[in-house]
């Protein structure tokens, strides 16, 4: 395996498995010329058959979505055994491990988490995709406590526009919205508003909304499709109506992202609406990383701008882009000359 990991080696430290299922695991790492920490996701190509489709579908979705709050993909190394892709870390870990080990979360902590869920749905939509498979397990929370976005494996980009009805039977039976269970044909942004139901529902409280106890496939499907969904007497009424809202068994009458991007429950204690437009155009590059670049690699600036430019994903747009958080994060960014790239000791 070590001659497969070769290339991505010249680039990266590379350290413990901080997640595996399926075929990839997700190792943490560490960017060379930046010191930044990211997390590679290591696919194996042979273990993923005919499932390698999909991940193209993932890869091609990653590069058309730049927002902050998406778990931004740096960099793509295929090799022949291993697809590597480098995304950014979160120290946080799964939203689902966060809400499980502080049991529930307050209204307050719920919204101000629900608003950047809604941010980054509306602005996937506002690209084309449905994502499809939302569920606290597939979103992440960074040192800032900001949650990213992550897995579009099972993302969809209808031809002819996101309101073309799409077919297939994805995502996790607990969070399908019922006319996916029924094998209809739906709608890829109204199921996603069913699952993001699903999801305030758990920050809220604390469990699933329809895997009650007896968490058999066959009962959860029945209470999916009659939208049955026990409310805690402590929830709040305007909590309540938006549970309500969003988990309308016809998807119909369900409310749209549009709406709740200005909901009343989410503007409480808010004064704007959720911004949902991204702060990370792919278009409009940043000046300061771009200079920071020409005087590294002894290119000028046009040339940098152009190669960037051109998104190849490779240790250019992965250099560029880590250099671009840790301005945004208010770190130096400054790159380290090869002779101070010495293997970190140990992980600050
Ligand atoms: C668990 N954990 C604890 C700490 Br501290 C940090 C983490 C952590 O995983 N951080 C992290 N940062 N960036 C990532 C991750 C995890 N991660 C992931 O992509 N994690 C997903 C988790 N999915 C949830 C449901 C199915 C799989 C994953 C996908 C394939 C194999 C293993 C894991 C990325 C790469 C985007």
């Amino acid at each position: 395996a070590s001659a497969d990991y070769q290339e991505v080696l010249q680039y990266y430290d590379l350290y413990e498995t901080i997640g595996s299922g399926g075929f990839a695991k997700v190792k943490l790492a560490r960017h060379l010329l930046t010191g930044e920490k990211v997390a590679i996701k290591i696919m194996d190509k042979l273990a993923l058959g005919d499932s390698l489709s999909s991940i193209k579908l993932e890869i091609d979705a990653m590069k058309n979505l730049s927002h902050q709050h998406i778990c931004r993909l740096y960099h793509v190394i295929e090799t022949s055994k291993n697809i590597f892709l480098v995304l950014e870390y979160c120290s946080g870990g799964e939203l689902y491990n966060y809400i499980t080990s502080k049991c529930r979360l307050s209204e307050e902590r719920s919204r101000a988490f629900f608003r950047q869920i809604v941010s980054a749905i509306a602005y996937v939509h506002s690209q084309g995709y449905a994502h499809r498979d939302i569920k606290p397990e597939n979103v992440l929370v960074d040192e800032e406590h900001n949650l990213k976005l992550t897995d579009f494996g099972l993302c969809a980009k209808p031809k002819g526009g996101l309101d073309k009805p799409l077919h297939t039977r994805c995502g996790s039976p607990a969070y399908a919205a019922p006319e996916v269970i029924q094998g209809k044909a739906y709608i890829g942004s109204e199921v996603d508003v069913w699952s993001m139901g699903v999801l305030l529902y758990t920050l809220l409280c604390g469990v699933h909304p329809f895997d009650a106890g007896d968490n058999t496939t066959m009962s959860v499907y029945r209470r999916v499709l009659n939208g049955e969904y026990n409310i805690p007497e402590w929830l709040s009424p305007s909590s309540m109506l938006l549970l309500n809202q969003m988990l309308q068994v016809d998807p119909k009458k369900r409310i749209t992202v549009k709406h709740l991007l200005h909901h009343p429950w989410l503007m409480e204690g808010y004064s704007r609406a959720v911004k949902w437009q991204t702060d990370y155009p792919l278009v409009q590059l940043d000046e300061e990383c771009i200079a920071e670049l020409s005087v590294f690699y002894k290119q000028s600036k046009e040339t940098i701008l152009d190669l960037i430019s051109e998104w190849k994903y490779d240790e250019m747009s992965a250099t560029y882009l880590l250099l671009q958080s840790k301005k945004a994060r208010g770190k130096p960014i400054r790159l380290r000359a090869p002779y101070l790239m010495g293997h970190a000791s140990t992980m600050q």
